[in-house]
């Protein structure tokens, strides 16, 4: 790419755990990621490999500012509260945040000659499934705040397609997991509300037992099944995505998924296996929202993005997400987060 050329990608939440990884895809792929966010729930030290511009979605003049600043070809969109327990006790909060926010968003985009959006959805938007594996062509409706705010989400997004001509792809994400291959990102939210972190956590003493929520579910061994996909894996399908986009595709949406599901208690075996310690568990009653089974079909985006997730086994991980949880506590970690952000070429190429 032609130094000065303006490649520059706005990744909104792109200091929480996807937004990193996918901001790592972004610059070893000769983008610039500007990351914007208000790390309510993302890290600074997690933004090495481009500029942090710090702002919530909802502040309209500052996005206009950074839009201006920086004059993004494409966004890419994360920022989100995502946890589908709180959103069943505290909706207020998830329609502020997720709804509002992207309308915020949204109308920035559009002021600053923005047309082309890489949407962060969910499978929560499918609910629970009426049939397995879940192809895009199944009926959406949620069954938790979360679920519907992403839903509404997508609906705005084919509306303005239709009206403003902003083409999005709506990336309906299945249970994201795992770390960084090079050890330099992982998953580090404050509560940690996920399983495969929670568990690692239990296995290393950090925490005295994993509850598992609910073993009544209709499935083989009683608890509930998930379809992981290795971040990274996830990370380098927006770099497919904004591909798409960049090459004249229309307004879709599509599952990234890899078809395989796995119950709470076999993420619990490859956690004893991976760490070598047995895992103190407790049944716990079902958590509100959770449906007892969510597997992708994820053909649709192999043919449209020719992408393939290729570090999704579930050794791998594991096996990652519990390397990022040693290094947490050790020398390794404290010495990636002071890491300084690059600057030199791509300072040049942000116009700051
Ligand atoms: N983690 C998963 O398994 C999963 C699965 C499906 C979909 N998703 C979606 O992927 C996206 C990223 O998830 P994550 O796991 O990386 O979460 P995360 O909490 O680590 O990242 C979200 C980021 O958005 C920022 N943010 C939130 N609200 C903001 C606001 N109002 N203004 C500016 N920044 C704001 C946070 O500070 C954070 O950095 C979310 O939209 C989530 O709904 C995640
Ligand atoms: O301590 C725990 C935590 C989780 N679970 C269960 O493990 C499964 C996975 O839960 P979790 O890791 O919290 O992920 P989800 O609730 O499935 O939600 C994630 O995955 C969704 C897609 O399925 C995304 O939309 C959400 O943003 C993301 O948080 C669920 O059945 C939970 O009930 C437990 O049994 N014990």
């Amino acid at each position: 790419m032609a130094p000065g050329h303006n490649h520059n990608i706005l990744v909104v939440g792109g200091a929480g755990y996807i937004g990193g990884h996918t901001c790592k895809a972004l610059a070893r792929a000769g983008y610039l990621p500007v990351t914007y966010d208000n790390l309510v729930s993302g890290h600074e030290w997690a933004v090495k490999w481009g500029p942090l511009e710090h702002g919530d979605i909802r502040d309209r003049s500052r996005l206009a500012e950074v839009i201006a600043r920086y004059r993004p070809t494409a966004a890419i969109h994360l920022a989100a509260y995502a946890c589908v327990g709180e959103s069943v006790v505290n909706p207020a909060k998830y329609y502020h945040n997720n709804v509002v926010g992207t309308l915020s968003l949204l109308e920035e985009l559009r002021a600053g000659g923005v047309d082309k959006l890489v949407f962060s959805s969910t499978c929560a938007t499918y609910g629970a499934p009426l049939r397995l594996p879940i192809d895009e062509a199944h009926p959406r409706s949620p069954v938790s705040p979360y679920g519907h705010s992403k839903e509404m989400i997508e609906q705005i997004l084919r509306d303005y397609d239709r009206a403003y001509g902003l083409r999005t792809i709506a990336l309906r994400y299945f249970n994201v997991a795992g770390a960084d291959l090079e050890g330099e990102l992982g998953e580090d939210h404050d509560p940690e509300t996920h399983l495969i972190p929670l568990a690692i956590e239990a296995a290393l003493g950090r925490r005295a037992a994993l509850s598992i929520f609910g073993d009544d579910f209709p499935t083989p061994d009683g608890t509930a099944i998930r379809d992981y996909i290795h971040v990274v894996d996830l990370a380098v399908a927006h770099l497919h995505a904004l591909e798409y986009l960049e090459s004249g595709g229309a307004t879709t949406a599509c599952n990234l998924g890899t078809g395989c599901g796995y119950s709470v208690r076999e993420i619990v075996s490859a956690v004893e296996e991976l760490t070598g310690r047995e895992l103190d568990t407790k049944i716990a009653p079902r958590r509100a929202g959770d449906p007892p089974a969510l597997v992708a079909a994820p053909e649709r985006a192999y043919e449209l993005l020719g992408w393939r997730p290729l570090c999704s086994g579930l050794a791998t991980i594991v096996g990652t997400a519990i390397r990022w949880a040693r290094a947490q506590s050790s020398g390794e970690a404290r010495a990636q987060h002071a890491a300084p952000r690059p600057v030199g070429r791509d300072a040049a190429r942000s116009g700051a």
